[in-house]
């Protein structure tokens, strides 16, 4: 019997003739995604798209199990898809595997909305937020998820019935007192963070004095000691120096002298820092001392000396007496081999510097020679202030924020996916356009957010989602698929026959039909201003000179802050057509926005578009690349970190603390 005949008999006529025909869309396939995948198949899902912008790495190989190691730097999405069609040979099944970014303009609104259902299996809160959006605009359901160690979570989102990704505003990520890193650490990750995010940055980042002062003020400002502020200013000029004279020979034992030892010597002078209660004072290094074996390695503070590495075994302060047998990622190396590592790192760093010298470089836990420099660094100043060494093991997970990634974990969450999947066909497409806002129809159980963790009896746990938050500016705005020629439409024709007239027609929420109210609108694309009931400057230019692209969204502002923003989701048009642009045939229902205004503003800073080519005078940035990996690992990791204090962050939290959520520290994954 072919295997459809079970799936049949299981699922029954209708919810089988649904999984057939229903277009998915897979967006990551890595660790959930490859799982994912293969579930999909073998249910017998046959249309499926799925998208991801890496390619194989060998440290995908221990838990994405659609990938072998001839495979190493193909495609992830074009190989996952080959792999898994051999699951089901006989289903008929057609996947369009693609190697690019989401966010591409390509994938646009009209793109998205040729789907009926699409599962994040992502790695990365960007990206995530980018989905989630337009799959409201669209209003296309979305099955979210995410793994970490041995939690995981699968929630269904679906446009008015429950809350969107953006409705929760997720904890900011861990941080330190800028003094702490710089002047007083007291723990490995101190260390770390310091030589990845400052001295890495000082040395072969950006050369951002401004940002730096701008830090440092904030610090004052938050109440940090003053002196210590004014004194790292100081320091951190000096390395302005430094800098210039990396290159040469003995470019690296002057950065060791300055930071190592007259830094220490400096703040050392610095009497009452060291009065307060717990302060360990830091031992100057030297150079020749520690290149001769002759320097005495200063004690390891109390709490760290009681405290097992990695190893289970005691710690050490590098002093070379207790080195370690084992992989060779996980011994301990002693403070001389430290000390030879930070110089022969900085020369290959800066070696990179200098053939490059317009790209700064920045920390990446698979790239060996920024971690080499990072685990250096922070092993050598532990050993200043009396604090354990760490291995390279350590520090790469330290650093690059890694939770070890679980086979297990993720083919649970990949099986739940399934599931919830199939919960949301069954009840489709009413569950999508009844116009009760209840999170199930009598066609199916209740959507639920279910959640994996650590609790023997009773593994799986699960919630009803809430409401869609009153505030949220992403699923509560309006969105218009807007077909346009942006070579031959001028934001005047947009302004005066899209939004003053087409727009005009829209039913507005609580008027009243002979209410002759006009609602004047601000034109933004991004954090753009392109034109307000007073400035029509731009109104000659086409939206292609304006650098409006497919895929970005031109965003109608009510002047009063009276109604939603209604956002035109720029799509490809018809450059045949006599009229450049096209509209969906009825304007849409424009709500009033609460009464108190929005929390969330556009996150951008605004500008004012002036009549500046648009290359001179955008400021909207684009999302950084996520890189690729190299190394050998067996972990996941998030693209970013925060672990320096992020004031904007911080203050949006205290905005607005409607749920509490745990929070894995890097990334996004939300733990009900
Ligand atoms: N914007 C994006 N567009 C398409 N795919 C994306 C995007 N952002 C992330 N991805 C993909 O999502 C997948 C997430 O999978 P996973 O969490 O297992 O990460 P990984 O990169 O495979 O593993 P690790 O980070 O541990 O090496 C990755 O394959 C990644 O390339
Ligand atoms: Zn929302």
């Amino acid at each position: 019997m072919p295997r459809s005949s079970y799936t049949k008999s299981l699922l029954g006529p209708e919810l089988y003739q649904k999984v057939r025909k229903t277009k998915i869309l897979v967006v990551g396939a890595g660790g959930i995604g490859c799982e994912l995948l293969k579930n999909l198949v073998l249910v017998g899902f046959a249309n499926i798209e799925i998208i991801d912008l890496d390619t194989i790495d060998l440290s995908n190989l221990n838990r994405q199990f659609l990938f072998r190691k001839p495979d190493i730097s193909k495609p992830k999405a074009l190989v996952a898809a080959a792999t898994a069609r051999h699951f089901n040979p006989t289903s008929g099944i057609d996947i369009h595997a693609r190697h690019g970014n989401v966010k591409d303009s390509v994938n646009d609104l009209e793109w998205i909305k040729g789907f009926g259902l699409v599962m994040n299996a992502l790695d990365n809160m960007d990206a995530r937020r980018h989905v989630n959006k337009l799959c409201q605009a669209a209003n296309v359901p979305l099955i979210e998820s995410g793994t970490a160690g041995y939690l995981g979570q699968v929630t269904p989102i679906i446009k008015d019935k429950t809350e969107c990704f953006d409705c929760v505003v997720k904890p900011a990520p861990k941080s330190f007192p800028v003094c702490t890193i710089r002047s007083t650490p007291s723990e490995p990750i101190h260390c770390i963070v310091w030589g990845k995010t400052y001295l890495f940055g000082k040395l072969f980042g950006e050369d951002d004095e401004d940002m730096d002062t701008e830090e440092l003020d904030k610090a004052k400002a938050g109440g940090e000691n003053a002196e210590e502020i004014e004194n790292l200013k100081k320091e951190a000029a000096a390395f302005r120096e430094v800098r210039k004279n990396l290159g040469g020979e003995d470019g690296p034992q002057r950065v060791f002298h300055k930071v190592f030892n007259e830094d220490i010597n400096r703040l050392l002078a610095m009497e009452d820092m060291w009065k307060k209660e717990g302060r360990v004072k830091p031992v100057p290094l030297e150079y020749e001392g520690i290149m001769n074996e002759s320097f005495a390695t200063p004690p390891l503070r109390q709490a760290a000396a009681q405290q097992p590495n990695v190893n289970g075994q005691a710690q050490t302060n590098g002093n070379g007496t207790e080195k370690k047998k084992g992989l060779k990622d996980q011994r301990e190396l002693s403070l001389k081999e430290n000390l030879e590592l930070f110089i022969d790192s900085c020369k290959r760093l800066s070696a990179r510097a200098i053939a490059y010298p317009d790209i700064p470089l920045s920390f990446d836990k698979d790239d060996a020679d920024t971690l080499d420099f990072v685990l250096a660094t922070a092993n050598l100043r532990a050993t200043a202030y009396g604090i354990a060494n760490k291995t390279r093991f350590e520090v790469k997970e330290m650093a690059g924020n890694i939770i070890p990634a679980i086979a297990t974990t993720n083919a649970i969450i990949a099986g739940l996916i399934v599931m919830q999947s199939l919960n949301i066909l069954r009840q489709l497409p009413s569950l999508s356009s009844s116009s009760s806002s209840e999170a199930s129809t009598s066609a199916g159980p209740a959507i639920r957010s279910v959640f994996l963790r650590t609790d023997p009896i009773k593994p799986l746990g699960h919630s009803i989602p809430a409401k869609a938050d009153p505030e949220c500016s992403v699923c509560r705005d309006v969105y218009i698929p807007l077909k346009v020629d942006l070579a031959r439409c001028t934001l005047g024709t947009f302004v005066n026959d899209i939004v003053k007239t087409w727009l005009a027609e829209a039913e507005f929420e609580g008027r009243e039909e002979d209410d002759e109210e006009v609602v004047e609108w601000t034109i933004f694309e991004g954090g753009r201003l392109l034109a307000d009931p007073d400035f029509d400057d731009n109104f000659e230019r086409t939206l292609e000179d304006l650098d409006v692209k497919r895929g970005k969204m031109l965003t109608a502002r009510d002047e009063d802050g009276k109604y939603r923003p209604v956002h035109f989701s720029i799509c490809e048009g018809d450059s045949q057509a006599s009229i450049p642009y096209s509209l969906p045939s009825t304007p849409p229902l424009i709500p009033l926005l609460p009464a108190k205004p929005a929390t969330r503003e556009p996150s951008e800073e605004i500008t004012i578009l002036d009549s500046m080519p648009p290359a001179t005078s955008t400021s909207v940035s684009e999302v950084t690349p996520i890189s690729s990996n190299t190394a050998v690992g067996t972990k996941r990791s998030a693209p970013d970190d925060g672990d320096v204090k992020d004031a904007t962050a911080e203050e949006e939290q205290t905005k607005k603390k409607r749920k509490v959520v745990v929070v894995d520290e890097d990334d996004d994954f939300e733990i009900l």
